[in-house]
């Protein structure tokens, strides 16, 4: 995809931005090492495994024939069913829906959640699609329980879109991770003396994926819990597993690469099985390179300073490599000038997973010691670009398009935190050739049910006045101002709000940034 694209852009980040200098943390973070568990002390369960059951059985209520139900975020409203029996749903939620903003819902995260957990975990690499949508009430019932029968299970697993063989792989690649608890599960798994609850692994190696699943259940020394449980009737896995004579069981026992690449394939539909009416994003590879946070602050003295920072892919820190940003101005002409440094270290690199380990090394716009680049408010700036030198220079335009960047709303440096009230007084300065319908700032907050403990994103806003003492001669910007009580940002887990502005019928918008932050805006 191109950049900037808001939705894009944030899922992007989340995908890759995974350890080191500016990881996300949420996903990655969660789950290093692979048996973290944040919410008590069980032995044997993980934030992997309940990432992963809860992608399942939030999926698990599909409907091929109508299209309704499918990763949908749904399972918020139905924990209290029999069939969502365990504290694993509200323990990933309860992570997961902090990372929500108005780009990424719950349902995108649930799915993110699982697919970093089997990747982070030694599993394959599953192609990411974002874009769905947060069901707002519960769905039809129907994830599949232990106690039920061969052919139910089948009709079951049909219904949700997977014929016998992908049931059978489908399960084995879940119950790679994790296990049975008896805390949610006490006709299952017993309770040995001296302790308060207890998960019996479906494999050895409960918190990676790998064929032991197959190769222990094949061979006969599987702890299984669905399988040698000592009560037949909930023994589920070897019902599905024996189905086929253990055609498929034995497939993978013999060949962990088989194994892996039917789970790459089925587990990917599993994330992508939405209800009809949702239409996904196509797959997000990572960006070769990526510009992040990008803005421009109005200066008062005829220039703004862009700063941000770009991310470079498949890149390790090199003191031999040299980055030039260049720009374009607002009427698309270059020019010698319109050039400056981009400056890093050692410490600005990171890595991410993505079919192997890849490095990444970040870059701030202008030299460490400045952190930005001057641009000429009476020329502006449309786009810009990188050349990167390593011997011979070579040009990063995402194909000739460039970097787009608009200069026609952005924040002034005269912005404040008002001392006696605690208020951000935001400054806004608007390209004088436009007219704004309106001019205001953004930002998302927390809303959510109490009863469900269902969470979602409402965008608030707070409208600017033009401030008609700041229109001043000969500037070739005017001035907006909003105040922003620190009341209003209560519910806001970042703490951030962007600007935006309605021109002709568009909306403007920039960057997010922390108004409250007394480094940046000193206090008025
Ligand atoms: C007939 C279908 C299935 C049945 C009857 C079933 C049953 C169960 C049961 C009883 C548990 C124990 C939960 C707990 O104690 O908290 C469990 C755990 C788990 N299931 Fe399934 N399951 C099925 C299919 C799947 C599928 C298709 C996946 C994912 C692809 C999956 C992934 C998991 C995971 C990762 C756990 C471990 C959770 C933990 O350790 O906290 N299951 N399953």
């Amino acid at each position: 995809y191109t950049w900037p694209n808001p939705q894009l852009d944030e899922l992007e980040s989340l995908l890759y931005d995974q350890h080191g200098f500016n990881e996300r943390g949420i996903l990655a973070g969660a789950l290093s090492p692979c048996n973290a568990f944040g919410f008590g002390s069980t032995v044997n369960r993980s934030n992997a495994a309940d990432w992963i059951r809860t992608a399942y059985h939030d999926m698990a209520t599909h409907n091929v024939e109508d299209g309704t139900g499918g990763l949908d975020a749904s399972i918020q409203f139905e924990q209290d069913r029999p069939e969502n029996a365990g504290d694993g749903f509200f323990n990933s939620l309860r992570h997961l829906q902090l990372g929500n903003s108005r780009y990424v819902g719950v349902a995108d995260f649930i799915a993110l959640g699982a697919k970093t957990a089997v990747e982070q975990c030694g599993g394959p690499h599953l192609p990411f699609r974002g874009g769905r949508v947060d069901a707002t009430e519960a769905g039809v019932p129907g994830v599949p329980q232990p106690q039920e029968s061969l052919d139910s299970h089948t009709a079951s697993f049909a219904r949700q879109g997977f014929n016998q063989t992908e049931m059978i792989t489908l399960i084995a690649c879940g119950h790679s991770f994790g296990g049975v608890q008896n805390s949610a599960f006490p006709q299952i798994v017993p309770l040995p003396d001296g302790v308060s609850d207890v998960s019996q692994t479906f494999d050895s190696t409960p918190f990676t994926f790998d064929n032991k699943i197959a190769t222990e259940y094949i061979h006969g020394t599987t702890n299984n819990p669905l399988v040698v449980g000592h009560n037949d009737t909930t023994n589920s896995d070897k019902r599905i597993f024996g189905s086929d004579s253990n055609t498929t069981m034995s497939g993978f026992a013999a060949d962990p690469a088989s194994f892996r690449s039917a789970c790459q394939s089925l587990l990917t539909r599993m994330l992508d099985t939405v209800p009809t009416t949702v239409q996904l994003t196509d797959v997000i590879d990572p960006l070769p390179v990526k510009p992040q946070e990008i803005a421009l602050t109005y200066m008062g003295d005829g220039t703004f300073h862009l700063t941000g920072q770009i991310r470079f892919w498949n890149t390790a820190y090199s003191v031999s490599r040299s980055i030039k940003l260049l720009w374009a101005d607002r009427d698309g002409k270059t020019d010698p000038a319109y050039s400056s440094v981009l400056g890093t270290n050692e410490q600005m690199g990171a890595t991410a997973l993505y079919d192997g380990t890849f490095d990444a090394q970040w870059y701030n716009i202008g030299p460490l010691s400045d952190n930005f680049t001057v641009i000429d408010a009476a020329t502006g700036i449309s786009k810009f670009w990188f050349e990167v030198d390593e011997g011979n220079a070579t040009m990063e335009d995402q194909g000739g398009v460039g970097f787009a960047v608009q200069d026609v709303v952005m924040v002034a440096n005269s912005s404040c935190v008002v001392q006696s009230t605690g208020t951000a007084r935001i400054q806004i300065a608007v390209r004088a050739d436009k007219t704004p319908s309106r001019v205001y700032i953004e930002y998302d907050l927390f809303a959510g049910s109490a009863g469900s403990g269902a969470t979602w994103i409402t965008v608030n806003t707070t409208d600017a006045h033009a401030a008609a003492s700041q229109k001043r001669a000969g500037e070739t910007y005017e001035f907006w101002t909003a105040d922003l009580s620190s009341s209003a940002l209560a519910h806001s887990i970042n703490q951030r709000v962007n600007v935006a502005a309605d021109i002709d019928g568009a909306k403007v918008s920039t960057s997010s940034f922390a108004p409250f932050d007394v480094a940046l805006w000193p206090g008025c």
